[in-house]
């Protein structure tokens, strides 16, 4: 049996100072700026009769832009640029981004639709307005048969079948066990970076190769790359894409390095009598092509990493902050172990006998407070366009092409359907609170894109607390060492 070990859990602070002064600074002093320097009461008519006409009867609400690119901030800070707008401007409104039309939409008709109806498209939404998943095509290279995402969904199914995470799940516990251990038995880390590097070691287990996850080094140049990529897609090289940036050439160069990483562990298995039974190899005898293999290994990456990481951190955070819910957290786990380690080992070797469908199914209580993290944090928007014909939503026609922005937090942070929504509470879901309204809770999608690395992220999570809960005690502290009894509000805006 492990020992116990103690642990500090060091948060970063956001720095909203940064983001307050932003918004006065940015988005609704500028246009006004800019109509000064052209002078006079004909501008601030002109104002005006535009201010007015964007709330006559029948139009739609407008948020103003910059010249030529429109709203920025949507790209620099998109909650609150589209919190503002709908506290201002109502459950619809309208603003450009270049020369396309963007419109947010909230409350419950308005879900039915997004999430609902065959011609809101998800790739287009996702591919134009946020642009951060690598894909070939940026480097020249051509997938031959991984063209949308129903290839990636398919592929997700058989690397998440049962029979799978049963054999990969004693390697994610040797993964974490290893990973823990350079914590020592004293210390402090940084949940924002520690837990999201565990679920890199995870998702490159799951979903990559043996080759790559047996080498922290390599995980680490992965992690790294990932990162920069991540950085490559600004407001800058979506709005401005023939503009030359470093940021764009560091994404392309890490594109690059990723693809050839992982085409060295691809060849090298042709040229090596070994047998694996890892991810690549199921996606080698499902018979996909180098580059389709490849293509799924980085995408997969993308799909999972930052929400999973993000949500991991955050339930930590909340059950060292809740004494109750975390006696019952780990009392939960316990109890599978009592039940099915019945052939001893480290911690870590205990809880991979608990067997997945248990992890699946049976854990209501890290299920539940899953639930909870998933709400309080998601509530950036959702984004669609238009492929059908015109469309109405909340008594506004919505043109074929236009794109669409639903956010989570008009769901989420309701206060009509979730009271006090800012409070961690897991049980206000056996208060039935997510039922009062139609898709009230939108934590793993709905409709017709819900999310497909659902179980895979639940067994993530889960598995890196179970560890967690069961080996430590720890208690949250500052930059500074002192302990932490509030925690502060997540950064809703940082991408
Ligand atoms: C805690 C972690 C996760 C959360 C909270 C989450 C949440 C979501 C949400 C809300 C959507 C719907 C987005 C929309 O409607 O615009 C979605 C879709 C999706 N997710 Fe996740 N996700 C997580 C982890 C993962 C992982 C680990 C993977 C796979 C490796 C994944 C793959 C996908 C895919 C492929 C879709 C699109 C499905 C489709 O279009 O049919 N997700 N996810």
């Amino acid at each position: 049996m492990d020992i116990y070990r103690r642990v500090k859990l060091n948060i970063r602070i956001p720095q909203f100072s940064k983001y307050a002064m932003f918004t006065l600074g940015h988005e609704s002093i500028q246009p006004q700026s800019i109509l000064r320097i052209a002078s006079g009461a004909l501008c601030c008519l002109v104002a005006l009769v535009l201010f007015l006409s964007s709330r006559s009867a029948g139009a739609m609400p407008r948020k103003r832009g910059l010249p030529y690119v429109g709203s920025w901030t949507f790209f620099t800070a998109r909650h609150r640029f589209v919190t503002e707008g709908i506290k201002k401007l109502g459950n619809i409104f309208t603003f450009n981004v270049l020369q396309d039309q963007v419109i947010v939409v909230a409350g419950e008709e308005a879900r039915q639709v997004f999430f609902g109806h065959k011609e809101m498209n998800f790739v287009e939404g996702y591919k134009v307005l946020l642009a951060d998943s690598p894909v070939l095509q940026d480097i020249n290279i051509k997938p031959d048969a991984f063209n949308d995402m129903n290839h990636f969904n398919k592929r997700l199914t058989s690397m998440f079948r049962r029979e799978r995470i049963s054999a990969v799940l004693p390697l994610m516990f040797q993964d974490l066990d290893r990973f823990m251990e350079r914590w020592g038995t004293i210390g402090t880390f940084n949940p924002h970076e520690d837990v999201y590097n565990m679920v890199f070691q995870l998702t490159i287990r799951a979903m990559s190769c043996n080759e790559i996850a047996d080498d922290f080094d390599v995980v680490s140049k992965v992690t790294q790359l990932y990162w920069n990529i991540e950085e490559g897609s600004s407001a800058t090289t979506v709005l401005l894409p023939w503009l030359p940036s470093k940021a764009r050439t560091l994404k392309k160069e890490s594109t690059t390095a990723l693809y050839l990483l992982f085409k060295d562990v691809y060849d090298a298995r042709f040229s090596s009598d070994k047998v694996h039974s890892d991810a690549l190899q199921v996606l080698i005898d499902e018979g996909d092509s180098v580059n389709d293999a490849i293509q799924f290994m980085m995408s997969s990456l993308f799909a999972g990493i930052v929400n999973t990481g993000i949500m991991s951190a955050w339930m930590m955070l909340y059950l060292l902050n809740n004494p109750t819910w975390k006696a019952k957290a780990t009392e939960e786990i316990r109890s599978f172990i009592a039940k099915y380690a019945k052939s001893g080992g480290s911690l870590a070797d205990q809880l991979a006998q608990v067997p997945p469908g248990v992890w699946d199914e049976e854990m209501p209580v890290l299920d539940v407070c899953l639930r909870e993290t998933i709400r309080v944090i998601m509530s950036g928007p959702a984004l669609r366009r238009n492929f059908g014909d015109d469309i109405v939503i909340n008594g506004h026609k919505i043109p074929r092409g236009a794109f669409l922005a639903f956010p989570m937090a008009s769901a989420h942070h309701d206060p009509n359907i979730y009271p006090d929504p800012f409070k961690w509470d897991p049980d206000r879901y056996a208060r039935n609170e997510d039922k009062k309204e139609h898709w009230a809770y939108l934590g793993w999608g709905t409709g017709r894109h819900p999310c497909s690395g659902m179980r895979f992220a639940k067994l993530e999570v889960k598995t890196i607390l179970a560890l967690f809960l069961t080996r430590y005690e720890a208690e949250i502290v500052d930059e500074s060492g002192s302990k932490v009894s509030e925690l502060p509000s997540p950064d809703r805006n940082s991408r």
